[in-house]
């Protein structure tokens, strides 16, 4: 208590203001440490906007250390959507060769810099961002769901995820290091880990905030600079970590951010000065991704889809079980990458299985995604949710059962009818071969699969072309690290899912990706390492 009240009285001398409730459980939250659903789901603050009354009028294209307008009448100009209610939340201009140019010149007179503090020069920097994006969370996590239609609860967690990510790579900052090798004669050699330059950062509509602070921090801690693309689908926030970072005292040019879409991409991608991209997305994107780097020779991060099994045992806790399927499939209303979509149940614990996972999934309530009591938003637009409940069909055609939800859904609140719902779907009777269990669907879609034996699931498991998570539940602690050690994906889970701490790695085996997310090794992909002799003899020439 005390260590809330000088949190408190920190705030206030911040603000030379009273503070209000709200500040006091704003206060109260983050002194309960790393954010978790528990501190997310007790904020009752009110809300200062609700669904269909936000305008975005301010430009989101960012560089050169402010907003920029693009006054270029040829411009590209295309509608973002408010998915909750279907209305037109503003307008994105899209950049083209030129824009992408300044951008990336911004972010390499930027890197000059940036590059030579010391790395608790950079530290104090992304601290302070950190700080900035704590005191500006609720207003990020609104944005955050009006422009994707997810929860506030959820965005809540991934603004302090955002935060979590930027606050550990500062630390990392500090540390980073080389090697000293000593060699015969008293010569020796030594490691300098040095930034690669200009990063580009791509990212997928999913989790924009988080997606954009899960690249920059990594970046900027190893000293380079970063042009970030969001997703035209989700522009929104990523101009506001542009901003924040600028407030922190970060270098002009530090982290820009043009919008667009494959276009801008693509130039992005093909830029001479561009060192490395990073990219979030879909399988076929990242492929594209691959190949325009490999044009010149530049490293690649890629962070693609999944169609991960979650395996139940009989032996495991039910509860526990169910709360973690749960929480594998129905998050952001099923558009996580990481989602165990593939559920595999011991067949002696199927019908209790089902039945307290269907109870339980027709009690998530769904609605406004600004409103605290919704669990599940709308998804992100109106050819998404077609495309979902499309795949919900072809389950039905191809001798699924559907157990639950799979339908469009309207809101009573009339302002919410245009907007993009379904309700969660539990199909039972899948089988290996059924497209719901060989696609990503990428929405609110469980597919339940019955097994018998351990061999026997691990084998299904792995036959897919994807690999980017997988979970165990289990009370037998030998069974389960066994069964992890055979699992072929990236990201595991032991009795939980969908648990993504940002001091350990994220990311995917086989086609779900290349390089990781978060934790130390990250520093790997965002840095190169300069090797230099030092010859403290005379040189033996051969010649
Ligand atoms: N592994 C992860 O960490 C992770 C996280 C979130 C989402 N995802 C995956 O992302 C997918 C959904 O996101 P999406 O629909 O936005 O993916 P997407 O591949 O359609 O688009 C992702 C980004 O790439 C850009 N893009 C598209 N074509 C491009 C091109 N030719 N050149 C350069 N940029 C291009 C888009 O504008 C967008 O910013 C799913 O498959 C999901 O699994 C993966
Ligand atoms: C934090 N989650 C829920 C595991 C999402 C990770 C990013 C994938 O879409």
């Amino acid at each position: 208590m005390a260590g809330l009240i000088r949190t408190l009285q920190q705030i206030r001398c911040e603000r030379g203001s009273k503070f209000s409730v709200r500040e006091m459980k704003m206060a109260l939250l983050s002194s309960l440490g790393t954010p978790g659903l528990r501190g997310a789901l007790y904020y009752t603050g009110t809300r200062s906007s609700s669904s269909g009354t936000l305008h975005i009028k301010e430009p989101l294209n960012f560089w050169c250390g402010g907003r920029v307008n693009i006054k270029d009448v040829k411009a590209k100009s295309e509608p973002v959507y408010e998915p909750a209610t279907g209305r037109v939340l503003c307008q994105l201009q899209a950049c083209g060769a030129t824009e992408v140019d300044a951008a990336v010149r911004s972010a390499r007179a930027a890197f000059t810099v940036w590059s030579k503090l010391a790395g608790m020069e950079r530290a104090r920097v992304m601290l302070e961002a950190a700080r900035l994006i704590e005191k500006r969370r609720e207003e990020i996590a609104e944005i955050e769901v009006v422009n994707n239609g997810k929860s506030i609860t959820e965005a809540r967690l991934d603004v302090d995820s955002a935060r979590l990510c930027i606050e550990y790579f500062a630390g990392q900052a500090t540390v980073l290091s080389g090697q000293h090798v000593q060699l015969a004669g008293g010569s020796f050699a030594y490691t300098r880990r040095e930034p690669l330059g200009v990063c580009v950062g791509i990212g997928a509509w999913n989790y924009p905030i988080q997606i954009a602070a899960w690249k920059s921090a990594p970046a900027i801690a190893c000293g380079n600079s970063m042009v970030f693309k969001p997703s035209p689908v989700t522009p929104a926030t990523a101009v506001l970590l542009a901003e924040i970072y600028s407030q922190a005292g970060a270098p002009e040019g530090l982290f820009n951010v043009v919008q667009g879409g494959v276009e801008t991409g693509s130039l992005l991608c093909h830029h001479p000065d561009v060192a490395k991209i990073s990219f979030t997305g879909s399988v076929p994107t990242g492929k594209k991704i691959m190949e325009m780097a490999s044009r010149g020779v530049k490293p690649v991060t890629l962070e693609l889809g999944g169609k991960s099994p979650v395996i139940i045992f009989e032996d495991s806790d039910l509860e526990n079980a169910v709360r973690g399927a749960l929480m594998a499939n129905f998050l952001s209303q099923g558009q996580v990458c990481s989602n165990g979509t593939r559920v595999f149940v011991q067949s002696s614990i199927v019908p209790q299985f089902l039945k307290e996972v269907v109870r339980r999934t027709k009690a998530i309530l769904i609605g406004d995604p600004l409103l605290e009591e919704t669990r599940m938003g709308a998804l992100v637009s109106k050819p998404h949710l077609e495309k979902v409940l499309g795949y919900v069909d072809q389950a039905k055609k191809e001798g699924a059962r559907v157990l639950c939800g799979g339908e469009p859904f309207i809101p009573t609140d009339p302002k919410l009818k245009d907007g993009y719902y379904m309700t969660p779907c539990v199909l039972d009777g899948c089988t290996d071969d059924m497209t719901c269990v060989k696609e990503e669907i990428f929405g609110p879609v469980m597919s339940v699969l019955s097994f018998d034996t351990e061999d026997e699931v691990l084998r299904r498991a792995n036959d897919s072309s994807l690999g980017l998570a997988a979970g165990v539940f289990t009370k037998d602690i030998k069974r389960a690290h066994r069964v992890i050690e055979n699992l072929q994906a990236g990201s595991c889970f032991i009795n939980n899912y969908n648990i993504t701490p940002v001091e350990v790695p994220f990311g995917g085996y086989k086609a779900s990706g290349i390089g990781r997310e978060n934790g130390q090794v990250t520093i790997e992909f965002y840095s190169q390492l300069k090797t230099v002799v030092v010859e403290m003899g005379d040189v033996d020439s051969l010649f």
